[in-house]
């Protein structure tokens, strides 16, 4: 495959902007380096770099391209709302509109608050919770990505941990000292946690369905046990849904599970591809946020009319019947096809996959918390990279990644990517 102007392109990038991306994340550094390919064009399922090679994609921006590059329908309310203005620094009836949309979708949010990025959201969700409770302490889960301001850069998944640093530089020890992290899924540690420092514990930050160590789901039990251990000891429950809201359902992830949390936060597929946060939860603890409240949090670009017209029309889109039916259709196909492939190879791989988004880690056992993951073959999974990308599929470039379904992704895609899987397979099993 030619990737010369990939591969020129990234030598200017290199020389400015810090590392030639603008997202750690988006480095090959994890799958043995090289130019990343550089896109020029997508539409639906399919992007095209710079070299007009054509890529079936999985990576779908790391979450939020849920249908697909330039849908319609979401380009048309982008046009229309660009030719009225971009930003108003006032209230719009749009605000209005997707914040309904959100609250009917995800009936724990009692009240909500549009902001630029998942962590924005995030970090008020914590904010907020600090000013509820009167607390300094957060407890959250190894190997969970919550966005990258301070406090969460400790034992954080996905970018951090591709890039072999998980507490990042820059960190102050006594921001460490107010995270309290345990592993994911396990209820003993925790408890123990709150045996500890439940009195200082504001609250319990956690993805309910884990999209930043792969895709890993919660052991039955494990985010009830979290409701009840944190609320009796008075500390607040948030659930990072910045992935996982409307990614396997029109709803949150504690809608699929059936658990509720005091607050949630949210970013990527409410916003149809334009930056987005929003984070919201009970009335008695919003109300802590001003101006109602002393608990501050502001931004220029939040709410713009841009953001909330093409998040409506990805809320819009996704009504449409049967389409999480549908990604989770072509998701169990990819799954089994890609097991029925290496019978014939027999290479150590596990898949976690919950309708429409999946991880296939090289590995011989479950992955169900961040050190089965770290333990998994990093360098199988760059290679496995590498093949898939030369015949023309596109994963994210780390095993610590999703891929991600669009209601855009046929029944052929997924064929052709199967070809890809069997092509990628028996190269690593030679
Ligand atoms: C679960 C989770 N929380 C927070 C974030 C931060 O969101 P953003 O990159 O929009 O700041 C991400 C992804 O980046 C995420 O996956
Ligand atoms: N896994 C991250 C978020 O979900 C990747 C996005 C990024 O940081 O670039």
């Amino acid at each position: 495959m030619n990737i010369k102007t990939s591969e020129k392109l990234y030598d200017e990038a290199l020389e400015n902007i810090v590392g030639g991306v603008n997202s750690p994340s988006r480095s090959y550094a994890a799958v043995g380096g090289g130019a990343p390919v550089f896109m020029k064009k997508g539409k639906g399922a399919y992007f095209y770099d710079e070299d007009d090679n054509r890529y079936i994609d999985y990576l779908a921006a790391y979450g939020p391209i849920i249908t697909g590059f330039a849908h319609p329908h979401i380009t048309e309310a982008i046009k229309k709302q660009a030719e009225l203005g971009v930003l108003y620094g006032t209230p719009t009836s749009l605000e209005s509109k997707l914040a309904i949309m959100l609250k009917k979708a995800i009936p724990s949010l009692a009240k909500v608050r549009f902001t630029n990025s998942g962590t924005e959201s995030v970090m008020t969700t914590v904010r907020v919770a600090r000013a509820y409770t009167g607390r300094k302490k957060i407890l959250k889960f190894a190997g969970c990505y919550h966005g990258h301001f301070d406090l969460v850069l400790v034992a954080a998944g996905s970018g951090p941990s591709t890039l072999g640093s998980p507490d990042s530089a820059g960190v102050t020890e006594s921001t460490a000292h107010e995270v309290i992290t345990v592993p994911y899924n396990n209820v003993e540690t925790l408890q123990q946690a709150f045996d500890k420092w439940g009195d200082d514990i504001a609250g319990v930050l956690v993805e309910p369905i884990v999209g930043n160590f792969g895709m890993v789901m919660p052991q039955p039990g494990f985010l009830e046990a979290i409701n009840r251990i944190a609320h009796k000891a008075g500390s607040v429950v948030i659930y990072d849904e910045v992935i996982t809201a409307f990614r396997f359902m029109y709803g949150g992830a504690q809608n699929y599970l059936g658990v509720t949390p005091d607050l949630t936060a949210m970013g990527k597929i409410i916003g149809g591809g334009l930056p987005i946060g929003a984070y919201g939860g009970k009335k008695e603890i919003m109300d802590e946020v001003a101006p109602l409240g002393p608990a501050y949090q502001a931004g220029t670009m939040a709410g713009n009319p841009l953001s909330m017209a093409s998040g409506i029309a990805c809320l819009e889109v996704l009504q449409t019947p049967g389409i999480y039916e549908e990604m989770d259709r072509l998701g169990k196909k990819l799954e089994d096809g890609i097991f029925t492939i290496n019978e014939k190879y027999n290479l150590p791989i596990a898949i976690n996959r919950i309708v429409g988004a999946m991880t296939l880690y090289f590995s011989d056992h479950e992955v169900t918390n961040y050190d089965e993951a770290k333990n998994t073959d990093t360098e199988m999974f760059g290679r496995f990279f590498k093949l898939m990308l030369e015949k023309g599929v596109n994963l994210a470039p780390s095993k610590y990644e999703a891929w991600f379904l669009t209601t855009e992704h046929t029944e052929k895609d997924i064929d052709d990517t199967l070809d890809a899987v069997d092509y990628a397979l028996s190269e690593l099993a030679k």
